[in-house]
């Protein structure tokens, strides 16, 4: 019996998978094969290294990761923006990919918590090296560039967050960054995260308030956010597929979690052009 590459997936068995052991193969959607026909060229052979990446599927970097044509802008709070379903299926597709091809060989591993406890999700990093329980002590093990496209999106989804904020009489700040840390969280259909904040980063960072860009892909999340840990005082906001939330300026230290992912939720053309495995793709980018 093959057992499953230990790179972690991203995206789901083909039905022919060679694969037939662990949860990998548990769910499917079920997308039917003249779908599938039309837009994935070609059975992925998963005996071999794990790459299931199309390249035909990887946008060039000509901005056609952003759709600001039919996205919107809302303020959560000071600081703290959401831009609705700014990033193309096509750019989701290309975030995907991206991260199943940076991932190779080491893959999203399931962290532990300080108590010896697994985290309800999956993850990796690119640039510098993060994790839950030693945050960003240990830079010696090797370390990958953070891809271009992402930081690139990062860049613009801020951009466009200031531009809308000039807009606006309020003076809510959104300070500038750059990344040079990716943290991908992959959430299967149980998954979930604690209300936590992000306060790992360098004080310096977090004194200017720099901000984190997170971008969802696939199933919709329910977050929980708000500026205490009590989480009946916290607010709730649905991240879709294509979302970018941003929290910077007075938003920067907010506490937030992941409280569960809503099933059945990616958007169909996702699924088609890419095979996301049921579940969420989180990448936060942010500067130490
Ligand atoms: O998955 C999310 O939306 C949040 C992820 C997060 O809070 C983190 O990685 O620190
Ligand atoms: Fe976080």
């Amino acid at each position: 019996m093959m057992k499953p590459s230990s790179f972690y997936r991203l995206i789901k068995s083909m039905p022919c998978s060679s694969f037939v052991d662990g949860w990998i193969l548990k769910q499917y959607h079920t997308i039917p094969a003249a779908i599938l026909g039309a837009t994935i060229t070609g059975a992925i052979d998963d005996s071999k290294s794990f790459s299931l990446i199309h390249p035909h599927l990887v946008p060039g970097l000509d901005g056609s990761w952003t759709n600001n044509q039919t996205s919107s802008c809302q303020i959560l709070l000071p600081g703290m923006i959401l831009l609705k379903k700014y990033i193309t299926t096509l750019g989701q597709v290309g975030i995907v990919n991206t991260c199943q091809r940076w991932g190779v060989p080491q893959g999203l591993y399931e962290p532990l918590n300080q108590y010896g406890e697994k985290l309800r999700l999956r993850m990796t990093c690119f640039g510098r090296n993060w994790d839950p329980i030693t945050g960003y002590e240990k830079q010696d093990a090797p370390q990958k560039n953070i891809p271009y496209e992402l930081i690139h999106l990062a860049n613009t989804s801020i951009k466009d967050a200031q531009a809308h904020l000039n807009l606006l009489p309020s003076n809510f700040e959104l300070p500038s960054m750059s990344p040079d840390m990716c943290l991908v969280n992959f959430y299967s259909c149980s998954g979930r995260l604690g209300i936590h904040q992000d306060c790992d980063e360098s004080d310096d960072t977090l004194r200017k308030g720099l901000p984190v860009v997170s971008f969802s892909v696939g199933d919709a999340a329910e977050f929980w956010y708000g500026h205490t840990r009590d989480e009946n005082k916290l607010r709730r906001v649905i991240l879709e597929s294509g979302d970018v939330l941003i929290f910077g300026g007075k938003s920067r230290l907010i506490y937030h979690g992941v409280k569960k992912i809503l099933t059945n939720t990616s958007p169909w053309s996702l699924l088609q052009a890419v095979q996301l495995r049921p579940g969420r793709l989180n990448v936060t980018l942010r500067q130490f």
